[in-house]
């Protein structure tokens, strides 16, 4: 059998022009621009990479794109101030704080400081117990984003079995909330997990998350079950080039799974897009405004 392609990228695109028609309403309808500003400290070249294309894509479903670069060396007191500014600006509907922040900036007080209705990262510690509580949170982007294609690959998913590997607070945590929402029988994998294979070979659904190439194989893999892989991991491809390969081994994953999302043009985008959708729900909100359709949890 060889499994359906999840293409990340095209639904993405989709994702985008549902934001893009909910912005316009919001602009034409009540004279709201949903505004979405990026902090980035620091010179890391990937994560300009990713600043560079999340302001880009702001931009081109309408919303304003609010950018700000800080030297590596900035303060605790200068980047909290500039949170509360942006917490105050009304034109400012959300804010996501580029991670990981450089070694002298406690990430836990950062992400505290901004305000819960902004923090469309849903990093924050509200969203997290909203999240958890079964409540209407900012849900974080990566696993919002693993919702959506589960969803529409396999619909209804109450009853099946997700495995998740990786207990991470920004992807493997929250991706095991939702998918317990969605009635689930969620297994959280990690490095100390016993017997990995035999944990997964029971998933209908497997999201791995763990930054390790291709360390899960399509033995691992129950034939049918769906994969989607959330690695982004860098490695050598001779003559002096790098490519993106994923946590899953590709080609013996995508022989026994029913359908897979590939690296690059799975997850990622979708992380994107959802970030984008997160904005205008966070703007609707901020107006009491109807939230958009298909794009929340
Ligand atoms: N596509 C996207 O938009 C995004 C992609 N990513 C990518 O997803 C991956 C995971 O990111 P993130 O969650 O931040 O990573 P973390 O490093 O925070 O977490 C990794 C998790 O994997 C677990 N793990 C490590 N080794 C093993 C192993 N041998 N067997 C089982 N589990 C193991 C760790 O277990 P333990 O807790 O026991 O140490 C940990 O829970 C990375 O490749 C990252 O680049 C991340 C965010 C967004
Ligand atoms: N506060 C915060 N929120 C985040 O959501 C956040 C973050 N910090 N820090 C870094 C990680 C990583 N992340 C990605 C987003 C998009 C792609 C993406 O679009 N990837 C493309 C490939 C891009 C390329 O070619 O380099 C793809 O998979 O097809 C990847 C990774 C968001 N993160």
């Amino acid at each position: 059998m060889a499994a359906q392609i999840i293409d990340g990228k095209a639904f993405a695109a989709r994702v985008r022009d549902k934001v893009a028609g909910h912005v316009a309403r919001l602009v034409s309808g009540h004279g709201v621009t949903p505004g979405l500003a990026v902090v980035l400290v620091g010179e890391d070249p990937a994560s300009q990479v990713y600043v560079r294309s999340k302001g880009r894509m702001t931009v081109e479903v309408g919303m304003a794109s609010f950018e700000h670069r800080l030297a590596a060396d900035t303060g605790e007191t200068e980047l909290l101030d500039l949170i509360a500014r942006l917490n105050a600006d009304p034109s400012v509907h959300g804010i996501l704080v580029q991670l990981p922040l450089p070694d002298h900036l406690d990430e836990a007080l950062v992400i505290a400081a901004i305000d819960p209705a902004k923090d469309v990262d849903g990093f924050h510690i509200s969203n997290v117990g909203l999240l958890a509580t079964g409540q209407k949170a900012m849900v974080p982007c990566t696993p919002l984003g693993c919702l959506m294609m589960l969803r529409d690959h396999l619909g209804d998913l109450s009853g099946l079995e997700a495995v998740v590997i990786g207990r991470s607070n920004i992807v493997g945590k929250p991706m095991a909330q939702l998918l317990l929402g969605d009635s689930c029988t969620v297994t959280i994998a990690h490095s100390r997990t016993r017997d990995l294979p035999e944990v997964v070979r029971r998933a209908d659904i497997v999201v791995a998350a763990v930054g390790r190439p291709g360390m899960v194989p399509g033995d691992w893999i129950k034939p049918g079950a769906t994969v989607i892989d959330v690695g982004i991991n860098r490695v050598d491809a001779g003559e002096g080039k790098t490519r993106l390969v994923g946590d899953c081994d590709f080609d013996s994953c995508a022989a026994v799974a029913g359908a897979i999302t590939p690296v690059p043009g799975g997850v990622g985008p979708m992380t994107i897009a959802c970030l984008l959708a997160n904005t205008v729900t966070a703007c609707s909100r901020a107006h009491g405004l109807p939230e958009p359709e298909g794009l929340t949890a």
